[in-house]
């Protein structure tokens, strides 16, 4: 089975609001797949079924093999911190925190001592081009470097998943496409799976395929 991401026939609602509407996809191990579709039509929403962030209402959730939806919260927030590595918009770093202890932290977590946390955080944030702001705190950086300290913070665990939620969308597009190259180099390093949720067509021309959404449904035909 190895890392194969699987949805199968996934509903979720918010209130009336029907988001996901019996969608299924599967995503091989190494793939890399941006998930687009207008505002609204629930990619956001599936990002976060896959990556045991939410739970879906009905349909069923696969990693690995193993049934992910059905976890209680403590086992998929394991399950994150084990084997996924999660990029989200705004970076989403612990303010207090310097930028080479908010890339330690998972690892933290996950009972490393702090000076092997911290020196494998270094070392990732000279990977991710950041190394000169790693004793910065967040709000002094540039939504540029925040996103690379959140590229760096996301791969310090050697994840089998990344998953990136419009982590390009607060940037320039020359700022973009260098966390973007650096999100893709950095995820061949370790040959993981990368799920990226973007409206923007160039970071989608990345990836190897497209799943396209419409209303909550996969659609073969581009938006
Ligand atoms: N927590 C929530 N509470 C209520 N409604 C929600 C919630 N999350 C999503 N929705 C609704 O579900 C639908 C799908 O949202 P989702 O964020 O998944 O879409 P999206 O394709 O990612 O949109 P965007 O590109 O604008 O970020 C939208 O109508 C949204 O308003």
């Amino acid at each position: 089975m190895m890392s194969t991401l699987e949805a199968w026939q996934i509903e979720k609602a918010f209130g009336r609001t029907h988001a996901l509407r019996g969608l299924s996809a599967t995503i091989e191990p190494g793939e890399v797949v941006a998930i687009t579709g207008p505002s609204g039509s629930g990619k956001s929403t599936l990002l976060h079924c896959l990556s045991g962030i939410m739970r879906p209402e009905t349909g069923e959730v696969y990693y690995a093999g193993q049934r992910v939806d059905t976890l209680d919260e403590a086992a998929r927030t394991r399950l994150r911190r084990e084997h996924f590595g999660i990029v989200f918009q705004f970076g989403r770093l612990v303010p207090e925190l310097t930028a080479a202890e908010n890339v330690a932290l998972p690892l933290l977590f996950d009972r490393h001592g702090r000076e092997e946390a911290m020196t494998v955080a270094r070392a990732w944030l000279e990977e991710a081009g950041a190394i000169e702001v790693a004793d910065a705190r967040p709000l002094e950086l540039s939504g540029g470097q925040l996103q690379r300290v959140a590229v760096a913070r996301a791969l310090v665990t050697a994840p089998k998943i990344i998953f990136a939620d419009e982590p390009t969308g607060a940037l320039d597009s020359v700022a973009g496409e260098r966390v973007l190259s650096l999100l893709l180099a950095a995820a061949r390093l370790n040959n993981a799976t990368v799920v990226i949720v973007t409206h923007d067509n160039q970071v989608a021309a990345y990836a190897d395929r497209e799943i396209v959404l419409r209303d909550g449904v996969t659609t073969g035909v581009p938006a």
